[in-house]
């Protein structure tokens, strides 16, 4: 659909950041009528938000992933939580008006009697049950049933428009890993949104099939996202994945401090418009609302490519970052030039401090393959402040910081486009993370503050991917895959390597591995 179709210029959009209550025992079955109990708990608290938000005008609202029975089931526990879902590309079906057309389809009449009786797109997460059998599928699991990560969308009439199964799970042994990539989009009148699922923000498949052939310039993004400090703050990088890829994106996240689950926010490819975050024990969720701008045309970014080492006159150190080996150099005066590379990527700095004497920074390079919890290739270049004053403590975890910069530019010599640029910033008041709405430019790969930074800076980044480098096919993880039977390390040892090369083998002689992104 051209541009010129969509009839709004502008939208309002809704992300709940959710304090889940969670069920007393994910352990044991429960029966499906304590499941529904426990669903309804927290449904009951979408409700009054979807009511309130209907008050304030929103067209489309989203819940997080397991927002509605939490996280940590096993294969068995969440079974009773699990609805039959109905392909949306093959069936229409609103289960508002519809309810009797499945059984035991309790959270999506719910959920679509949402949807209509407020008037608005409803995004939510939740379990599906797919029945399966050996005689005509091979792969069917062993219990007779597929368990999908699922988002579903439903239409402001109520009709299920959506059905996303989430392609790359992280640690979530209760479901299974779909066999192949499925793309889920819908059409509203103010653009293309598509839907994935937290996790796979981190994969080429399927966030940017999704954007780049499917031509959503909207994301709805349900997570339960755990913040990875320095780099992968929730609200740090899903924000900087709307810069880059130049999309909106709604990022609902579950509200669990203890956890490390938290930040939510409505994104732009122009910087955050609004967002939540939140670390301490009390406050808990919140509705975010703001209006945005309808995309007309998606402009993608183009990173910078010129190759150049400019030498730098300072002594190197190595320090990790999230389990990765950066190669760093120290700020060491109020003002200068900085160049440093890691591998093939050369990482370049201009910058103007107002230091602090309590704070250390550094700035850093890596490019190569993380395998910490997943396995995805990276080059990045980073501007970080230490967490004490040590040379080994850059790249360590820390919210803390007290130097404003007047002046930053970082470039690098990438070997990708797919680079997402990160302002991260400590709020002065209360010590809490922060991103910078304004006052920064990312252009023809290179991020710069347009003016002195407010607000201490903690990080500043060029967080790269390429995807044609992963070890790993597409959605393949040691994580997941209701593989909870198998130790990990016999299925790293010797199952993988199997099923790794049957795979690759079989996609290579199909010819589906024949795309380079880079
Ligand atoms: N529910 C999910 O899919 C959570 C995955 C996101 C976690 C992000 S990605 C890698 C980092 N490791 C973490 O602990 N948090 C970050």
């Amino acid at each position: 659909m051209p541009a010129s179709a969509y009839n709004r210029k502008t939208f309002t959009a809704a992300v709940y950041e959710h304090s889940l209550i969670f069920p007393p025992n994910r352990s044991t079955v429960a029966s499906r009528y304590n499941a529904l109990a426990d669903v309804m708990v927290n449904l009951r608290i979408y409700d009054q938000q979807a009511k309130f938000a209907a008050s304030q005008d929103v067209d489309i609202l989203v819940f997080p992933e397991d927002g509605l029975y939490g996280t940590k089931f096993s294969r068995d526990s969440i079974k009773p939580y699990l609805e039959e879902i109905p392909d949306p590309k093959s069936e229409v079906w609103n289960p508002c008006t519809q309810p009797n057309r499945y059984s035991k389809t309790e959270i999506q009449v719910y959920l679509s009697c949402m949807a209509l009786n407020n008037s608005m797109y409803i995004v939510a997460n939740m379990g599906n049950k797919q029945r399966c059998t050996r005689r005509t599928d091979s792969n069917c699991p062993s219990d007779g049933q597929y368990q999908y990560n699922t988002n579903v969308v439903y239409a402001p009439n109520g009709r299920l428009i959506a059905r996303y199964h989430k392609q790359n799970l992280f640690y979530e042994y209760q479901f299974d890993r779909p066999r192949s990539v499925n793309y889920a989009f819908f059409e509203t009148p103010f653009g293309r949104f598509g839907t994935f699922t937290c996790f796979d923000i981190l994969f080429e498949e399927p966030a940017i099939t999704l954007i780049e052939r499917y031509n959503v310039s909207n994301i709805v993004f349900p997570t339960a996202w755990m913040d990875a400090l320095p780099l992968l703050s929730a609200i740090q990088f899903h924000s900087a994945f709307a810069q880059g890829m130049g999309v909106n994106f709604l990022a609902a996240n579950i509200h669990v401090p203890n956890k490390r689950f938290h930040g939510s926010g409505i994104y732009t490819p122009g910087g955050p418009k609004k967002f939540y975050y939140n670390d301490v024990g009390y406050g808990g969720g919140k509705l975010i609302i703001s209006q945005l701008n309808v995309i007309e045309n998606r402009r993608p970014h183009v990173a910078y490519n010129e190759v150049q080492r400019p030498s730098s006159e300072q002594k190197t150190f190595h320090s990790y970052v999230f389990y990765d080996k950066f190669t760093f150099v120290e700020l060491q005066r109020s003002s200068g030039v900085l160049s440093v590379c890691n591998n093939r990527l050369c990482c370049h700095l201009e910058y103007a401090i107002n230091k602090d004497n309590s704070d250390m920074y550094a700035f850093g390079a890596f490019d190569g393959l993380h395998t910490h919890e997943g396995q995805y290739y990276l080059q990045i270049c980073t501007l970080l402040r230490c967490a004490n004053k040590t040379r080994s403590s850059c790249g360590q975890p820390t919210k803390q910081a007290y130097s404003e910069f007047n002046d930053i530019k970082i470039y690098g010599t990438f070997q990708t486009n797919y680079v997402f640029p990160e302002v991260l910033k400590s709020r002065k008041r209360d010590g809490q993370l922060n991103l910078a709405s304004n006052g920064w430019k990312y252009n023809n790969g290179v991020l710069r503050a347009t003016r002195k930074t407010t607000h201490p800076v903690l990080s500043v980044s060029l967080f790269g991917r390429i995807y044609s480098r992963d070890k790993l096919p597409p959605g393949y993880h040691f994580t997941g895959s209701g593989s909870k039977s198998l130790s990990s390390s016999l299925y790293l040892s010797f199952l993988m390597p199997v099923l790794l090369l049957a795979v690759y083998g079989s996609n290579m002689a199909c010819g589906l591995f024949t795309r380079m992104d880079n």
